[in-house]
């Protein structure tokens, strides 16, 4: 079980220590949001970001992209030294190709499934990812409200895991504290975003470890 704190909500103006920070603390990946006010109604940064962060943690970048024709950035994210890139199902309409092209770069691919998307939809590229990315909120903003219909998807994935023998993990974003988390995990999820939950609080190492008891 890997928890991932989103740099979403910690404070820019340090973020650097920010990310020490929950390093120190026990994160096991970092997850880096990347909108375009296209894709979703909400703005945030590119791989300059996470080019300056990667040379001050040893943990997986794992970069999230709410941006639309994400296959014209990819290349730029696999040089900044994302570890996984992870496209939305919505954002392209090549997403056959450019999940072929983050992994060409040396990149694990995850493919994200919105609260509005079935599963019928990405099943045609399931044998071609490393990640499935379940949002459990509407994707574009921290702090919202965990969506409890999303839980059956999780379940559905976990199954053709076992039928098809694929070797995707799933993660799950999106309203992530320990009672939401640990649905999930029952549920079949592996990797755990969150956001608010972690940077919100006083003390984020005291919250990376009750998620780490809600998971294990
Ligand atoms: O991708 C997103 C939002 O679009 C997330 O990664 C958020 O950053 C999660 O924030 P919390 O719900 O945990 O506050
Ligand atoms: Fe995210």
């Amino acid at each position: 079980m890997k928890i991932a704190p989103s740099i979403l909500s910690a404070d820019f103006a340090r973020l650097k220590e920010q990310v020490s920070l929950v390093e120190q603390g026990g994160a096991d990946w970092i997850h880096i949001d990347v909108m375009d006010g296209h894709f979703v109604p909400n703005l945030t940064f590119g791989y300059n970001v996470v080019e300056a962060i990667r040379p001050h943690t040893s943990l997986p970048l794992d970069c999230h992209l709410m941006i639309e024709n994400p296959e014209n950035f990819i290349e730029d994210f696999a040089k900044a030294g994302a570890d996984y890139i992870s496209i939305h199902f919505e954002s392209t309409n090549h997403i056959h190709g450019a999940l072929q092209l983050i992994r060409k770069n040396g990149v694990k691919a995850g493919i994200v499934i919105n609260p509005g998307t079935s599963i019928e939809m990405i099943k045609p590229v399931l044998h071609m990812v490393d990640l499935v990315l379940v949002m459990t909120v509407n994707p574009g903003f921290g702090g919202q409200s965990f969506l409890n219909e999303t839980v059956a998807k999780i379940s559905e994935l976990y199954q053709l895991i076992q039928k098809h023998h694929y070797e995707y993990i799933i993660e799950v974003d999106g309203g992530i504290v320990p009672e939401t988390a640990k649905i999930c995990k029952e549920a079949g999820a592996e990797v755990f975003v969150a956001g608010s939950y972690i940077y919100g609080s006083e003390n984020p190492h005291e919250q990376i470890t009750n998620l780490k008891h809600a998971v294990n």
